[in-house]
């Protein structure tokens, strides 16, 4: 510990290192709840008990309902301690079926655990109370079958992790994959699925792969934002949508900014908005030369995001920038490959076969090297970058109050209702 914090804070003077040290370790013993006793680990979680009104009212309910009980139950028998990532996703998703969006007051930055259990409820935004019900019944439902027997933990090698409803998250041969798993609608960004992402990243960064991808399934990569992001809001609602909204994006941008390993795309096919834009924010972006790259922001009366504003001019020049970000324009796999955002195109028949060989080679290079060495080259633009990503949501949350975006919105959509 002390070696920790001398690491951290060399050059500081003895006594702001001896306060650091004392600050750090009451983090510590404020975080030790990992290691209690699996028959007590519910405890700074006792809402995870069910109420008394859950269980009057069980016969008025449907079988998902049950199912939820059941789930509930079947936490207080794991024998394992699942750990605090698993623990606090089971408190959000629990809140948010029982009580729907977090609407309580934030704790205060020192009051750690609370606060860990406000972010991580606060975090699935407007969730619907049947998909947080039915998460959390997947979630316990993969925890009870990993610890029943090890006879009947999947290998390794095609394990999938459960508690995804719009992901299917994979790890093998080193290799972690996050694969966007709504073909029929292009993969198009719901906030559920922001929210699954981010969950899924923060899952891989602590797993023991040594690469993380992102891929689509289908068709497409992914078309962006799910316009029907904004559909079924009253006008008194839209101010606040927009707010939580902002926040969001900023923090879905910033699991990409920080994702500590290598981060690959694997992008199978068409590319659209903000999956467009984040690709500067992965070490290895591969295409299929079926795959394009489209950004009409401007077409949507919106800005762009994903820290694009700050890394494509950057990258390509302000004048190959502003062709794809203020005017729309689609580049080809080929084209964004000559601009430095794909790092290699691959045809499309042979796309998955040549990228997963590469990786798998790649994920037997040694892990901490990998990590450190893309830290490395990462750190030196993060703090700008994070500065980015709270300037874009800032001005995407004004830009999605005007008319402009509105109307663009409702021309999409309506074209839809026409067809
Ligand atoms: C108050 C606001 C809160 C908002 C919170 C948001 C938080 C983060 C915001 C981040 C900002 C991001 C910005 C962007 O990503 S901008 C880019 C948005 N994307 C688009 O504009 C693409 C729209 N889609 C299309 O143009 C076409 O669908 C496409 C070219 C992708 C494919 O065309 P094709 O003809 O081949 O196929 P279909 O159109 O028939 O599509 C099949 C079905 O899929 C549905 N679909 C596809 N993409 C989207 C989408 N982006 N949003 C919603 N629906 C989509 C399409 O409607 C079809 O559905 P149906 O079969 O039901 O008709």
């Amino acid at each position: 510990m002390a070696g920790v914090t001398g690491r951290l804070v060399r050059g500081w003077c003895p006594r702001a290192v001896r306060r650091l040290s004392l600050l750090l370790t009451s983090i510590l013993q404020c975080l030790s709840f990992t290691f209690l006793p699996v028959a007590k680990f519910t405890q700074p979680f006792s809402s995870l008990q069910v109420p008394a009104q859950l269980h009057m009212s069980k016969t008025a309910m449907g079988a998902s309902q049950k199912d939820f009980e059941s789930a509930m139950n079947q936490v207080k028998l794991l024998e394992k301690d699942p750990g605090n990532e698993v623990k606090l996703k089971l408190y959000a998703l629990y809140k948010q079926a029982t009580e729907g969006p977090c609407s309580t007051p934030k704790p205060g930055v020192f009051d750690l655990i609370n606060k860990a259990k406000w972010d991580a409820w606060n975090a699935l935004g407007n969730l619907p109370k049947e998909t947080a019900r039915q998460n959390y019944v997947d979630l316990v439902s993969g925890l009870s079958s990993s610890s029943d027997s090890s006879s009947q933990v999947k290998p390794e090698a095609d394990r999938e992790q459960a508690g995804y409803e719009t992901l299917v998250m994979t790890s093998e041969d080193g290799i972690t994959k996050i694969m966007l798993n709504r073909p029929t609608k292009m993969n198009a960004l719901t906030t559920q699925m922001y929210q699954e992402i981010m969950l899924a990243l923060e899952a891989a960064s602590k797993d023991d792969s040594t690469i993380t991808v992102l891929t689509g399934n289908g068709s497409y990569f992914s078309s962006g934002n799910d316009l029907t992001n904004f559909t079924h809001i009253s006008p008194d609602e839209i101010e606040e949508k927009a707010r939580r909204g902002a926040i969001l994006l900023r923090d879905f941008v910033g699991c990409f900014i920080d994702f500590p390993k290598p981060l690959v795309a694997a992008v199978n096919g068409p590319a659209v908005g903000i999956s467009v834009t984040i690709l500067r924010l992965f070490d290895l972006v591969y295409a299929s030369d079926r795959a394009t790259f489209h950004t009409p922001f401007s077409h949507l009366g919106q800005t762009p995001e994903g820290c694009s504003s700050y890394t494509f001019p950057k990258l390509m020049g302000p004048g190959k920038a502003a062709e794809m970000l203020i005017f729309g324009k689609k580049l080809t796999a080929a084209e964004a490959c000559a601009q430095g955002l794909v790092t290699e195109v691959f045809p499309d028949s042979t796309f998955q076969k040549e990228v997963w060989t590469r990786l798998k080679a790649y994920s037997k290079l040694p892990r901490n090297a990998l990590r450190i060495s893309k830290q490395m080259i990462r750190n030196h633009e993060k703090e700008k970058l994070h500065a980015t990503n709270a300037e874009e949501s800032r001005i995407l949350q004004e830009r999605w109050l005007s008319d402009e975006c509105m109307n663009a919105i409702m021309n999409f959509l309506s074209r839809k209702a026409k067809m």
